[in-house]
């Protein structure tokens, strides 16, 4: 748990001439769930885009230190930054970005299918996630034949179907009612930091964030707490309590981002992820 996975240090966005983040130093370790939150343009999604190397910071550095060492996600191109994504992390989105073309299985099978994995073995794989997640029998239907909470499931068995074991997830239960958002962040808490993984969760749900193991929250694209640790006074803002957040030194640039997913299947036992609250 106390392992560092990402060091993002001084990281700065911007936006023409808005400054989205303005100097965000934050250490997530492994087996943590880290929950991002903020009012509306406070920095959340740009946090989570630097994180994942979907978005490269003007200013600053995210290291994440991966199974075959340390790697500078700033000093990637945007094919090695691509490819890391698509082998190392998983993402969540709201609405689920899911083909409505595609079936269910199809859906989740989708990463491996596009890594080159055979049909059949990535439709496996995926069906056991999908029955891991409380899908089981749904593997066939389309994706508008799947309530909300469904297709979320067949998201999350997609991201992580792969074998990523850090998920990013940007308020996966923005679209749900409140009961079916309760189902479905247990399944992803369960698949996730319940098999020993870490979760960067962005919500504006306060019943979400206190379901994680830690809250960090944005002002100005600033982090003004972080209920890990106490930040700088310097940091805090007006109207928040006494602010937190460990900086994280940046780390050594490194060039390989070669990881190849496991091909094991979700770890659960008989009962799935599913089952409830
Ligand atoms: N593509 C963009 N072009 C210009 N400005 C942007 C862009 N994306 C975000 N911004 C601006 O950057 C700031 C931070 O946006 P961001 O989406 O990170 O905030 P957020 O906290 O996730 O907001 P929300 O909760 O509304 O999704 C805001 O001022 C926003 O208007």
């Amino acid at each position: 748990m106390n392992t560092p996975l990402l060091h993002a240090s001084s990281l700065v966005l911007r936006y023409g001439t808005t400054t989205a983040l303005a100097g965000v130093d934050l250490v997530i370790h492994e087996g943590e769930s880290v929950a991002i939150m903020g009012a509306s343009g406070s920095g959340k999604t740009s946090l989570l885009h630097c994180l994942s190397g979907i978005l490269r910071p003007d200013a600053g550095a995210v290291r994440f230190d991966g199974p075959l060492g340390a790697v500078d996600l700033s000093a990637l191109s945007d094919g090695e930054r691509s490819r890391l994504r698509r082998e190392a992390f998983g993402f969540v989105f709201q609405q689920g970005l899911l083909v409505p073309e595609l079936t269910a299985v199809e859906n989740a099978a989708l990463p491996l299918l596009l890594s080159g994995y055979p049909r059949r073995e990535a439709e496996a794989r995926a069906a056991s996630w999908l029955a891991a997640l409380g899908l089981g029998g749904m593997e066939q239907r389309r994706i508008g034949e799947l309530s909300g909470g469904q297709a979320q499931r067949v998201a999350i068995a997609r991201a992580q179907v792969g074998g990523a074991t850090l998920i990013f997830a940007d308020e996966p239960t923005g679209a749900l009612d409140s009961s079916t958002s309760v189902d479905v962040m247990d399944a992803l808490l369960r698949s996730t930091v319940g098999q020993g993984h870490t979760l960067v969760v962005v919500t504006h749900d306060e019943t979400v964030a206190a379901r994680c193991s830690r809250t960090v929250r944005l002002s100005d694209g600033r982090i003004v707490s972080d209920s890990a640790g106490p930040v700088p006074a310097s940091a805090a803002m007006p109207g928040y309590a006494p602010a937190g957040q460990g900086a994280g030194p940046a780390g050594p640039p490194t060039t390989s981002v070669a990881h190849v997913p496991t091909t094991d299947g979700p770890a659960f036992g008989g009962s799935g992820w599913e089952s409830g609250r």
